[in-house]
């Protein structure tokens, strides 16, 4: 729920990275929110993923498409039971379309690169990680992937914090925004490989209205570059 008296507005806290507060409508949340629900049980369940050092991440996450783990992408969830993990259906890929024009298309219609243009971009992995009360995620760069096609973000539920920063260093310069259930980040282009992190969330902040009593979702939906 937007604690803001003011609306809140789109901004780009670094070239290619877009922050488009209250994109998704509640009703849309739900369905996802539901989605994800079944997606949480199987084929390969929801899980912490451990860290090389040996401790689980705080996050729990379910991945579609390829099955990742720190730090690689396999087409069966070999830390999970060795099964495959269900598809990316056809209607996340056109919402990770929508999420591209929304970010990126210019008032007259055109694109500043090719990797920015809906049509081709292809999400072949979602990424489904599930903030309980106290969870959050260092800063890292989202770089498994062989293509740096944007990444979309999608969060519902509790707002969090979101630090999004710079492709060199994990440290400053960097900016932290409030994701709020119902925003879209994107971050493509100069921006793609930028380390980023969710310091915390803040528990009891989501709108019912979402779908999402406690806790927060985000989906990233990546262009692996992977074939086989
Ligand atoms: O939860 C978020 O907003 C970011 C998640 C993220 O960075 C990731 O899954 O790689
Ligand atoms: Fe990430």
């Amino acid at each position: 729920m937007s604690n803001s008296l003011f609306p809140r507005e789109r901004t780009e806290p670094a070239v290619g990275a877009v922050h488009v507060p209250g994109w998704l409508p509640a009703q849309r949340q739900r369905e996802i929110v539901d989605a994800c629900r079944q997606w949480a049980v199987g084929p390969v369940p929801m899980r912490s993923a451990v860290l090389p050092g040996g401790h689980p991440m705080s996050v729990q996450t379910v991945c579609l498409g390829w099955h990742w783990q720190p730090y690689k992408y396999t087409r069966t969830a070999d830390d999970v039971g060795g099964g495959r993990v269900a598809d990316v259906p056809e209607w996340l890929v056109e919402l990770g379309r929508d999420a591209l024009r929304a970010a990126y298309r210019r008032p007259d219609g055109s694109y500043e690169r090719d990797d920015y243009r809906p049509e081709n971009y292809t999400p072949d992995t979602a990424l489904i990680n599930y903030y309980a009360e106290g969870a959050h995620m260092g800063m890292h760069q989202d770089k498994d992937e062989k293509s740096s096609a944007p990444v979309v973000s999608i969060s519902i539920g509790d707002t969090c914090v979101f630090r999004f920063g710079n492709p060199e260093t994990r440290n400053r310069p960097y900016t932290d925004l409030e994701l709020e259930g119902g925003d879209l980040f994107v971050f493509g282009g100069p921006s793609r490989f930028a380390y980023h992190g969710v310091p915390r969330t803040h528990a009891g902040t989501a709108d019912p209205a979402g779908g999402l009593a406690t806790g927060r979702i985000n989906i990233t939906l990546r262009m692996t570059g992977l074939s086989g």
